[in-house]
């Protein structure tokens, strides 16, 4: 603990639904914010977390207890904003350092208006989430100079049990863009940053359901230039852009109520064209293709999740961030089991028998996380040249 921050930072409040309260300093914006409680185990990757929008309505805690020491810079961002409610550490350390660092990570989160705690037993919180499973919790960042009083951790409490639930949620709409828009920027490398793709060999047109930005690099880097489309765009208006194939990104809330995107996808698996999806997508292909979805206890947020490969045997370590998962007694016969999660066994992957058409929940494109997975961006692109070919 790094005494010297009590002073630093003013007070804040943690309350949790069932009435939990935990007592910290606001290290981001004052105010109040509400969202699902969630843990996440990666030990770095903070700025890509914060920005990734499956996150939105959900306050992230970090386990590991060491979160800022590289600051922020301008190049490790998911999306054009924060889009998780709210940050839990344990303790922000006071200097921050990287040869890329452009502000603290606390700058960053006042800059995003982002209501954040520190200094609070993230263990304690953590092995709560584990027993009780993810609950709505709201975080009070008060501004310098006021105090905690009971009634402030009452408020805090009445709002935790106020905030709406995640079952039923359908968020992809209301974070995806409103405008379709063209993508061809590539993975970053030391020395260079992002690169350009300017020898496209596919299209692929991709469904922003609060897709990565990363996502969108690790395609473009395989040789596609890619046209983002809204959450709600019909089957048809897809079919007129001529893709060689179909990209179904990740993206917050409950897969379930995205009826939109379900029946658009259905649609668009029958025509044949190689579709592939991630998280959210995974989601909305497999309730597409028949199969039902339920909310896990407390779900996989973390950059080290075993996942087995039925098909090779082979393990990945991978990034995992999803609260809900397909339920594998629902599957129709045309929906084959690819991978499992070795942490629990439930459903990682899924392949179509009779379409060229597969989906993986976890994060092939990491970001942040390993990379053991990334072949399965190789597997669509190799869809979409044999579909080419035919
Ligand atoms: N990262 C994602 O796409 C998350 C999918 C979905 N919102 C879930 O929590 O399961």
């Amino acid at each position: 603990m790094l005494l010297s921050l009590k002073g630093a930072f003013p007070p804040a409040i943690l309350a949790l639904a069932d009435g939990t309260v935990f007592q910290g300093n606001s290290i981001g914006a004052a105010g109040a914010t509400t969202g699902e409680v969630v843990f996440n185990t990666s030990m770095s990757g903070y700025q890509e977390i914060l920005t990734d929008p499956s996150y939105c309505q959900q306050i992230v805690t970090l386990t590991y207890p060491h979160i800022g020491n590289y600051g922020v810079n301008l190049e490790d961002i998911e999306a054009d904003k924060i889009h998780a409610a709210g940050l839990i550490i344990k303790d922000l350390p006071l200097v921050a350092s990287n040869f890329r660092k452009t502000a603290t990570l606390s700058e960053y989160l006042v800059a995003g208006k982002t209501v954040a705690i520190a200094n609070i037993d993230t263990r304690k919180l953590t092995r709560h989430l584990r027993t009780h499973g993810a609950q709505n919790g709201c975080i009070l960042g008060l501004a310098q100079g006021e105090t905690v009083t009971q009634a402030l951790i009452d408020k805090a409490i009445a709002a935790a049990k106020a905030a709406p639930s995640m079952s039923g949620l359908d968020l992809a709409k209301v974070v995806s863009v409103k405008q379709t828009y063209e993508w061809n920027q590539t993975e970053w490398k030391l020395g260079a940053g992002y690169g350009v793709q300017i020898t496209p060999k596919f299209h692929v047109v991709a469904y922003d359901f609060g897709v990565k930005k990363n996502i969108l690099r690790m395609i473009a880097q395989r040789g596609a230039r890619i046209t983002v489309v809204p959450a709600q765009t019909p089957a048809a208006d897809v079919l007129k852009l001529k893709p060689d194939g179909i990209f179904l990104a990740n993206g917050p809330g409950d897969p379930e109520p995205c009826d939109y995107a379900i029946s658009a996808v259905k649609e668009l698996i029958e025509t044949g064209i190689p579709t592939f999806g991630i998280c959210l997508g995974h989601q909305i292909m497999a309730l597409a293709s028949g199969a039902k979805t339920f909310k896990m206890k407390f779900g996989h947020h973390g950059a080290n999740h075993p996942v087995k490969d039925l098909d090779s045997g082979r393990v990945s370590i991978t990034s995992q961030n999803h609260g809900f998962a397909v339920d594998e007694k629902s599957l129709p016969a045309n929906l084959r089991p690819t991978h499992i999660s070795l942490f629990d066994n439930t459903l990682q992957g899924l392949a179509r028998t009779d379409k060229p058409a597969f989906c993986f929940q976890g994060h092939p494109e990491a970001s942040p996380g390993p990379h053991d997975i990334s072949y399965l961006f190789d597997r669509f692109t190799a869809l979409m040249e044999k579909h080419k070919n035919a």
